[in-house]
């Protein structure tokens, strides 16, 4: 079982009257790019996450769909929820990178659900791995319009 802090405190709100959305504001507190837009985070628990992103004014581009880059900021919300809930308390994570594909125009508010891209054996991560997470991200009607695979490297956690 995991035990990072943020995974805690999901357990703590997340079944409390707007404890999802206190948690979702907590997220955007702790890293404020993320509040660019505005994710409300649905579900998290051992290898999968679901955030919401509502489209408005300020995540749109010139052609009026929801920004790409904005897309981007919500499928790493997603990575990061999965690897906090995933990742044990012995070991630590850092996005490295992401490969990314627009495939359709998102013309609607977006749901990424992340999910780890396979069977992690954590304890055999003595020097350090990637570890990848894949997020599809669905416009209203189910369309899938970003496909992202971000890959994040594990290590141990040092000894203090
Ligand atoms: C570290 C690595 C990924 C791999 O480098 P390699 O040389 O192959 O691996 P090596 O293991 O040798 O480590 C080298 C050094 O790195 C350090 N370190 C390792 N692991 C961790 C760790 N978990 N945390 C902290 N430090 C760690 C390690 O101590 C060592 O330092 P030292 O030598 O002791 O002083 C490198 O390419 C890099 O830093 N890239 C940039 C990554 C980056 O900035 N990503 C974007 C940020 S997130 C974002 O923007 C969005 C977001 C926000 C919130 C939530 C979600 C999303």
């Amino acid at each position: 079982m995991t035990d990072t802090s943020t995974y805690k405190m999901w357990r703590t709100l997340s079944d409390k009257p707007l404890g999802k959305l206190a948690f979702s504001a907590a997220a955007s507190l702790k890293a404020p790019y993320f509040a660019s837009v505005t994710p409300y985070i649905s579900e998290i628990e051992y290898g999968r996450a679901v955030v919401h992103g509502p489209k408005w004014w300020f995540v749109q581009n010139h052609i009026g769909t929801f920004h790409a880059i904005a897309a981007c900021n919500l499928a790493e919300v997603g990575m990061g929820m999965v690897m906090e809930a995933s990742t044990p308390g012995t070991h630590r994570w850092l996005p490295k990178s992401m490969t990314v594909d627009y495939l359709a125009k998102a013309e609607s508010s977006l749901v990424a659900t992340a999910t780890l891209a396979e069977e992690i054996d954590w304890d055999a991560i003595t020097t350090g791995r990637d570890v990848a997470v894949d997020i599809a991200v669905r416009d209203k009607k189910g369309t899938e319009v970003v496909h992202a695979r971000i890959t994040t490297w594990v290590t141990p956690k040092p000894s203090k």
